[in-house]
């Protein structure tokens, strides 16, 4: 329990100086301040000389009253020089410790009306009262000491006008009093919570501006109201949770006045007495307590039920008793003075407020809907959050377990691994295995060439010895190869079957929407492998053909070499003969035709126009052409095999499946040197590309249903020699007629054709802008050519040939 004091209350004085009213009327001083405590009322007037007829006389005035010469004695007096501040540091800075220790404060200024009081409590921009420098005082205190206690401030401003309460903050009222084991609490009245010393001063400047003010003859801003300014602080020890709540109060009394002084007539005069009641209220308690009365009439006015803390309770209180010197305030003065001598008699009981609220409950009840409120938002956020996050859940993993789906992404990542694993080892074997074919295909070309040009047999044999063990060592290791190759060939479909398994699987599961599109990802990466597989094995590929054709060139030129040596031998010595001038003439013009037949080659490339049945025919041709360059043969005879082989573009892709993929692979092992794999163009689908073998004798027709194959058969047709040479309007009919003509293969086909030139109406532009329109033209029935089997191509040399030209005019 804390310790009671009993202290006095603490009495001020303040002289203000002489307004221009006063001095106006050259009124004397009747309050002289003596010393810091002390002042003399009504002071003999040693300077108040007396003349009769223009001589100082040595007696007084016997006309004139006897001067009072009160000492008073208060705790302090200001003189009229002192300012607000010397006030705040010496009389209320120390109220702001008291109230930081756990004492409620009060300071309240009394005097007449134009005494000062106001100037005193609130002050103005250029001299900031008291109760400005005390709550700056106050929260910079605050402030310094928040590192060890916590502070809850709360403000409220009333006024009392006319025994009515008022709110000043909210300009409401009026409130009722009433009171309770706290003491005197006012109903409905909300304290504001402030956070700052600016906002504290912000609620005092508002509230007085809606003070009640009205101009008397005594001052021309009299204050008509008390007012009240009050701030709560609930104090938290950070160490111990102590808590203490204190009040600091700052009244600013309404003028107490005398009717006539202030020349009051109606509504003012109402006001006056009013004032004057609670005044004299409160003159009435201050006696009694002064006395030390026990029974104090509080509740004669609401002025001093609002005060009855103040002035008898747990309460350090201080009073400014404002005066002005001039002795047209005689009596005001005198009524100020005596009031205050009495005061000063009153002695309250102090105890530090701890733990015990004196808060009013209208605090708490503010706090909790405060917190209420502040709960409900919290609530109401809450309940946004998990709706968001909800939505977020089944938009993201559709309201699925994450551990449950992290186990699913696992068992994805591992069937797809050992898939990916092992598809990569047997597509490496079989790039091995064909890979080594080509490079014993090309070795066997190059050993006949090497043994036709070969004079020395022995040396041929031996060659041709080392050239068999090389051979045999290929032919071994591919036969390793070719052994293993099923083994792993049937483990991936086993992995294939998995994957198409787990495929199942995700798809009846819950997680589905999401499990999918990883599934989806995951055949992309496998994809990409193959391609990335298909990519190494061309390049090595096309190694083997570099390595080759470089030893092919030297070759050439080596024979070439000899070949004139010989040939510039036997015209020397005149020994050529007709026949072999006629076998040189033919190699020189197989050696055009080479040319010829690159330039074509070009030309395919350029157009990517294939013609099988073309080709066919160039490859029939050279055959007849081919006998006694035996030279060449062996070397055009492969490059015509090459040839015939068709030239797949993207139109020729066949999509298979996975298992036909590796059962296709396996049919045409040692028949397809290099064209293994195809590029995918879906990278969800395996597309092979299957032997020219496969592709003409037997089309794989089953999973081939692509209707551009009708497009390239129509081709074929078109180009057989009977339809050209018989007529070539027929055929561009046919042509336009067909409807699986792309406008490029229009254009291509004309060029092919040699129609480009007479086909003036149907330019490339037509053939691209329209071809639908140039096909709705074509003449029905022309369509109904017969077609020929494909193996049937003739045998005849073929008279359409590939116009380069052509094709570059279409072009243009
Ligand atoms: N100590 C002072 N120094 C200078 N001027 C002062 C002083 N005290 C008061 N005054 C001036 O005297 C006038 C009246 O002062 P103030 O309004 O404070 O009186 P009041 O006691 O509040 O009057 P009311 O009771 O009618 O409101 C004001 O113009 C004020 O500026």
């Amino acid at each position: 329990m804390p310790a009671e004091q009993h202290t006095n209350i603490k009495v001020a004085v303040r002289v203000r100086p002489y307004n221009a009213r006063e001095l106006e009327h050259k009124q004397r001083s009747i309050v002289k301040v003596m010393d810091r405590s002390a002042l003399l009322f009504d002071p003999d007037e040693e300077d108040d000389e007396f003349f009769f007829q223009g001589a100082k006389q040595q007696y007084r005035d016997i006309t004139k009253r006897m001067n009072k010469k009160l000492t008073m004695e208060f705790d302090r007096v200001f003189d009229i020089d002192n300012t607000n501040q010397d006030l705040f540091e010496e009389c209320t800075a120390p109220l702001v410790d008291a109230v930081l220790a756990g004492y409620n404060c009060s300071v309240f200024v009394y005097g007449a009306t134009g005494a000062g009081k106001t100037f005193t409590m609130l002050g103005s921009e250029e001299h900031p009262g008291l109760t400005f420098l005390t709550m700056r005082d106050l929260f910079e205190k605050i402030q310094a000491q928040s590192d060890v206690r916590k502070f809850d401030v709360g403000v409220s401003y009333l006024e009392v006008y006319n025994e009515q309460v008022m709110n000043l903050l909210t300009k409401s009222g009026p409130l009722k009093l009433r009171e309770d084991t706290n003491g005197v609490v006012v109903s409905g009245l909300c304290l504001t919570p402030i956070y700052s010393a600016e906002e504290l001063l912000r609620m005092l400047a508002l509230g007085n501006s809606h003070r009640t003010q009205h101009p008397t003859d005594a001052n021309a801003e009299s204050s008509r109201s008390h007012a009240i300014f009050q701030v709560h602080i609930r104090i938290t020890e950070r160490k111990t949770d102590t808590k203490r709540t204190v009040k600091l109060s700052m009244i600013d009394l309404a003028g107490s006045e005398r009717a006539a002084s202030t020349k009051g007539i109606g509504v003012r005069f109402k006001e006056g007495a009013s004032i004057n009641k609670s005044l004299l209220s409160l003159g009435n308690c201050i006696n009694k307590l002064a006395d030390g009365l026990k029974h104090i009439p509080y509740r004669d006015s609401n002025l001093t039920r609002i005060l009855k803390d103040s002035l008898g309770g747990n309460c350090r209180t201080l009073m400014v008793a404002n005066v002005s010197m001039s002795s047209l305030t005689y009596e005001d003065t005198y009524n100020t003075l005596k009031y205050a001598s009495r005061a000063k008699k009153i002695r309250t009981t102090l105890k530090q407020n701890v733990l015990k609220s004196k808060m009013p409950t209208e605090f708490y009840v503010k706090k909790i809907d405060e917190v209420v409120a502040e709960n409900e938002r919290l609530k109401e956020r809450n309940k946004s959050l998990e709706t968001k996050a909800a939505q977020l859940e089944r938009a993201g993993n559709s309201g699925f377990d994450p551990q449950e789906l992290k186990s699913w992404y696992r068992k994805i990542d591992a069937v797809y691994a050992t898939a990916r694993q092992l598809q990569e080892h047997v597509l490496a074997m079989r790039s091995k295995i064909k890979n080594i074919n080509y490079r014993q295909t090309l070795k066997k070309e190059l050993e006949e060439l090497r043994k036709l040009m070969s004079l020395d047999q022995r040396v041929c044999q031996e060659d041709f010895r080392r050239f068999a063990n090389y051979m045999s060592l290929l032919t071994s290791q591919n036969d390793k190869y070719k052994d293993e190759l099923p083994v792993w060939r049937s483990k991936m479909e086993c992995a294939y079957q998995d994957l198409e398994s787990l495929k199942r699987e995700v798809n009846k599961s819950k997680a589905y929407q999401i499990l999918i599109v990883y599934v989806k990802y995951k055949d992309l990466e496998l994809q990409l492998a193959k391609q990335n597989q298909f990519n190494s094995h061309v390049s090595a590929i096309n190694q083997e053909l570099v390595e080759n054709s470089d030893l092919l060139r030297k070759s050439f030129r080596a024979a070439c070499e000899v070949l004139n040596q010989m040939y510039d031998r036997l015209e020397d010595g005149s020994k050529l003969t007709p026949d072999i001038q006629a076998v040189y003439d033919r190699l020189q013009r197989k050696m055009r035709f080479a040319e010829s037949e690159a330039n074509t080659k070009m030309a395919e490339m350029d157009s990517l126009a294939v013609n099988d049945r073309l080709l066919d025919g160039l490859a029939a041709k050279e055959e007849e052409d081919e006998d006694e360059a035996v030279a060449s043969s062996s070397l055009t005879s492969s490059a015509r095999k090459r040839l015939r082989q068709p030239v797949h573009s993207d139109d020729d892709d066949l999509h298979l499946s996975l298992e036909e993929f590796d059962s296709q692979v396996i049919e045409s092992e040692g028949e397809d040197l290099h064209m293994t794999f195809k590029r995918p163009r879906n990278l969800n689908e395996t597309q092979v590309v299957a032997p020219a073998s496969s592709v003409t004798k037997k089309p794989l027709t089953s999973t081939v249903t692509k209707p551009k194959n009708a497009h390239k058969l129509t081709f074929c047709e078109m180009m057989t020699d009977q339809n050209v040479r018989g007529d070539s309007e027929k055929i561009k009919k046919v042509l336009l007629n067909s409807n699986h003509f792309t406008t490029q293969g229009l254009k291509r086909t004309l060029a092919a054709a040699s129609l480009a030139k007479e086909n003036v109406k149907y330019n490339a532009n037509h053939v691209r802008k329209s071809p639908r329109v140039l096909v709705a033209k074509a003449v029905a029935g022309t369509s109904k050519l017969t077609r020929k089997p494909l193996g049937s191509a003739s045998k005849e040399a073929p008279l359409v040939k590939f116009n380069r030209a052509a094709s570059f005019r279409l072009k243009k």
